[in-house]
């Protein structure tokens, strides 16, 4: 059975339309027009146990929402939403024991309190009993390596030290799901890879079934199995990442820094976007060539100094892919949120 089944859901928002000026805005006070779009648009997908989902789209696309409807937090205006085969809008609560969510901007730990206390009292309200605890926790302690803060109080923990623990306090329940919102976001290298070892640990080892959004592209290649891309509130790709990710990023840049001005700058597998100085930029297609092998083509025939490969970025990517027609968008400019409908 699939862990979570999402069938053709829609939301609706209630906007004010926005007119400029000041004739518009008491226009907007005194009569305000109001009208309906949709920030998800008829999305239907199934995850089974133990995948690892990449739910990616760019701004507005209509991620958070879906997660929120997936966690119950809101309804859909219509469709059905089932998650360990229990319906979110139904019963929230035994929804709510079978995931853990992570939103890398929020934590839900409490800020006054040391972050083993914070534990506690999440224990408590999960009501995780005291063995089941012990044993959980300590896994958590090791795999996370929490030893070293967990008498210091959350406020003072670096954003690092924080999303361990955030990761923590999101298994401490044992969810059979994790949500995970831009867990990344803000990390430094060493950090960013002990999250991302965590999850695959938890994944391999215990099965956790993990949707993750993220703007992160190196995320989505080291951590994701299948990506879930929307736009405008659709589905628009949902696949293998092998197949996905050399669709969304088929290029990268190389950023090169001569010694010293050289004639010959020219490789048949590369474009030269631009030359400022000694700085290159070239150009080139994953499929054609590595970065490795234009690495070591150019560095036989120029004199390096420093060089470094730019991923694309994700968001741009998918727009640029995924290029909706404004009617097909379902998305108003200039509108000001009013309610959920
Ligand atoms: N409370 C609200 N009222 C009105 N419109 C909303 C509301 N929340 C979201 N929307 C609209 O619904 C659409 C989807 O928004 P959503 O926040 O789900 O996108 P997202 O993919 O999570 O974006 P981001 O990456 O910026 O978080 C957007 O057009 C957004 O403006």
């Amino acid at each position: 059975m699939a862990v979570i089944e999402v069938d053709n859901i829609v939301k609706e928002y209630m906007v004010v339309k926005k007119e400029g000026g000041l004739r518009g805005a008491v226009k907007g006070l005194l009569f305000p027009e109001r009208r309906k779009v949709r920030g998800v648009d008829g999305i239907s997908f199934k995850i089974e146990p133990g995948e690892i989902v990449g739910y990616i789209g760019p701004n507005g696309a209509g991620k958070s929402t879906t997660i929120k409807m997936l966690t119950g937090i809101l309804h859909p205006t219509s469709g059905s939403i089932r998650v360990c085969g229990i319906s979110p809008q139904e019963d929230r609560k035994a929804v709510v024991g079978k995931l853990g969510v992570v939103f890398g901007q929020r934590t839900q730990l409490y800020w006054d309190l040391r972050l083993a206390e914070s534990f506690e009292l999440l224990r408590r309200i999960y009501q995780v009993d005291e063995s089941t605890y012990r044993e959980t926790m300590a896994t958590l302690e090791r795999v996370l390596k929490l030893g070293e803060f967990m008498d210091t109080p959350v406020r003072q923990l670096s954003l690092g030290q924080r999303m361990r623990g955030d990761l923590a306090a999101a298994m401490l329940h044992s969810p059979s799901v994790l949500f995970l919102d831009e867990p990344t976001i803000g990390l430094d290298a060493e950090a960013k890879h002990a999250i991302r070892d965590f999850i695959k640990q938890m994944n391999r080892e215990r099965g956790l079934t993990v949707i993750l959004t993220t703007h992160d592209l190196d995320d989505v290649e080291q951590l994701c199995s299948r990506l879930v891309i929307v736009n405008h509130g659709k589905v628009v790709e949902d696949g293998p990442i092998g197949t996905l990710i050399g669709k969304l990023t088929p290029k990268r840049q190389l950023v090169v820094e001569l010694e010293r001005p050289c004639a010959d700058i020219a490789h048949p597998a590369a474009e030269v976007l631009k030359q400022e100085g000694l700085k290159i930029w070239y150009q080139f297609e994953k499929q054609r060539i590595t970065a490795a092998e234009l690495i070591a083509d150019l560095s036989r025939k120029l004199p390096i100094q420093d060089l470094s490969v730019k991923e694309p970025d994700i968001e741009d990517a998918i727009r640029e892919v995924y290029k909706a027609k404004p009617e097909e968008a379902g998305v108003v400019e200039a509108t000001e949120p009013v309610a959920a409908v």
